[in-house]
């Protein structure tokens, strides 16, 4: 699925960018397949939560998400009085995080031959999916995601993420594409995001990075974006009138350790599944 070139290039920048990985047509059927779980979805099952109790039932939503297909909003969709100011369909930041497994249209991207041939060309054993997200940023209120590296979230034993983010929609420096830093992975792991119980820290504070020496990823819808788990990536909020929709997978290898500290542990009835084995 790789050059040899792509991988050399891969390792010594922690990113990858390919062009053209999906087609219009695939394209449509997961922008609509988003549609109809949007339309599905009814969001007074959540605006309880601004009720009463407001951050230990937002935790415990987020928590038992690793086993769902959950909704959550842009921090800018609800009005003083917490009502949405706009329909749901423009006021939902993601959908997450087992859609992967749970969703037939999402399981069948995140689990086909090219991402298989992709995760062997990279050297994955047992690659497992373990999160997906559906990221909408949304015209005017989507929400910025701060500079970060995915295995801070979703640690092993030795470090073992990879993923992959693909386009559904163009991604620009106006509507929130990605920013990179190249060879950011280098150094390896910078904090961890643990659990303990119900309760979810950091081990550290933040790494100051420098912003301004960070690289767009301005890519066409289609393209697919590779990330290693230590690369540092953010977005931008989206001022501009165009949504950003993307679809995200990780992948860590089977043969690693998951650690108990996971903010993401899956209900015993939902277990990770490789997308194959090698043996040996
Ligand atoms: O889509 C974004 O803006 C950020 C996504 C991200 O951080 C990821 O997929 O790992
Ligand atoms: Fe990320």
């Amino acid at each position: 699925m790789l050059t040899a070139q792509q991988v050399e290039q891969y390792r010594r920048d922690g990113y990858l960018v390919v062009p053209g990985w999906a087609g219009p047509e695939q394209l449509q059927e997961m922008r609509q397949r988003a549609e109809e779980l949007v339309d599905m979805f009814d969001p007074e099952s959540i605006s309880v939560f601004s009720t009463r109790n407001q951050s230990s039932t937002t935790d415990d939503y987020f928590l038992e998400s690793a086993s769902n297909v959950s909704f959550f909003f842009e921090e800018k969709a609800f009005d003083a009085e917490g009502k949405l100011r706009q329909p749901k369909g423009l006021s939902i930041n993601k959908i997450g995080h087992a859609m992967h497994d749970l969703d037939p249209v999402f399981r069948e991207f995140s689990r086909s031959s090219k991402i298989s041939e992709l995760m062997r060309d990279l050297g994955y054993r047992r690659p497992l999916p373990v999160q997906s997200m559906y990221i909408f940023k949304q015209p005017k209120i989507g929400g910025e995601v701060v500079a970060h590296q995915d295995s801070t979230f979703l640690y092993t034993d030795p470090p073992s993420v990879t993923g992959i983010w693909i386009a559904l929609e163009d991604a620009t420096v106006h509507n929130g594409c990605l920013w990179t830093l190249p060879g950011s992975h280098i150094p390896g792991v910078q904090r961890r995001f643990c659990r303990e119980g119900r309760k979810l820290t950091f081990d550290k504070d933040p790494p100051a990075y420098d912003l301004d020496t960070f690289t767009p990823l301005p890519v066409k819808a289609g393209d697919l974006v590779v990330l290693d788990g230590a690369n540092v990536h953010y977005s931008h909020e989206n001022s501009s009138p165009h949504s950003r929709h993307a679809y995200s997978v990780h992948y860590v290898e089977g043969t690693a350790e998951w650690a108990p500290q996971n903010w993401m542990q899956r209900r015993a009835d939902l277990p990770f599944e490789p997308l194959y084995t090698l043996e040996g």
